[in-house]
């Protein structure tokens, strides 16, 4: 599956570029996306969804092309993007707000209604279906966002920041439905909480100032960490490291 970003460049309006010549493959499985605010994380992620247009390099999917507009459709119907706020759709219900992100994605109105039941079940919201979409809490809201990205079936879901916010308990929940999907679809997820590495990712990306310090597995990343530091600090400390250029 992997993504590939081949030589990107990103800038945002007439100011300096975000991502200069960045190359990456975003391998299966779970990736997580760290680094410090402004890195440049929430502008990669929206590259990979094809939000943003780079102004030079490519980004693809098996073998679709961003930058191709015939391509551009199938791409968005495999790549899912839940941005860091997930807006309910004034007068829309739990079910409808997941099946309009499917009939968006291009599939019919009866293929997105059928398909909306399974989704939102899958993360939990199926005994709120009825309820208005704007009734619901910010962990509940992300779960629909998860919802709307499952709906088309995607393959790649990019998350932004998903478990900002949220109290441990809706933490835990994020992390099981994570667990859940993993045989579904392939995840990147940004975040700054580095606690769960271990147990939720498969590999790592680190950006800093728009540039990769690290790209590899969660293994040789907490390899990283000084020997003497206890495992449950171990991500915290190859982070650290990393960042101030110590590992
Ligand atoms: N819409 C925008 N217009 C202009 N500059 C922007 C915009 N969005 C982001 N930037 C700038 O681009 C750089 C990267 O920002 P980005 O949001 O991608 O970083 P991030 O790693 O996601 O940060 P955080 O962890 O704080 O969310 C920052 O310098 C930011 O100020």
């Amino acid at each position: 599956m992997p993504i590939h970003v081949s030589h990107c460049c990103f800038g945002y309006r007439r100011r300096a570029l975000v991502l200069a010549d960045l190359t990456l493959a975003l391998p299966s499985g779970c990736v997580v996306l760290l680094g410090p605010n402004g890195a440049g994380k929430s502008t990669l992620l929206g590259l990979l969804a094809s939000a943003l247009k780079p102004s030079a390099g490519r980004v693809t999917l098996g073998g679709l092309d961003t930058s191709k507009r015939r391509d551009l459709k199938r791409y968005r119907q495999q790549v899912g993007w839940l941005p860091q706020q997930v807006t309910p759709v004034p007068g829309l219900r739990v079910r409808e707000q997941a099946a309009y992100a499917g009939w968006l994605k291009g599939l019919s109105r009866r293929e997105a209604w059928d398909r909306s039941l399974g989704a939102i079940k899958q993360v939990g919201l199926d005994e709120l279906a009825e309820r208005s979409a704007e009734q619901l809490s910010g962990g509940q809201l992300r779960r629909l966002g998860i919802a709307q990205t499952l709906v088309h079936s995607a393959r790649v879901v990019l998350m932004d920041e998903p478990t900002a916010g949220l109290d441990p308990t809706q933490r835990k929940v994020f992390r099981g439905l994570l667990e859940d999907l993993k045989d579904q679809a392939s995840f990147v997820v940004s975040t700054h909480q580095t606690e769960d590495l271990e147990d939720s990712y498969d590999s790592v990306v680190l950006l800093d100032r728009g540039e990769i310090l690290f790209e590899g597995s969660t293994i040789s990343f907490l390899g990283l960490a000084p020997q003497q530091v206890a495992s449950g600090r171990r991500a915290e400390a190859a982070y650290t490291g990393l960042v101030k250029g110590e590992a």
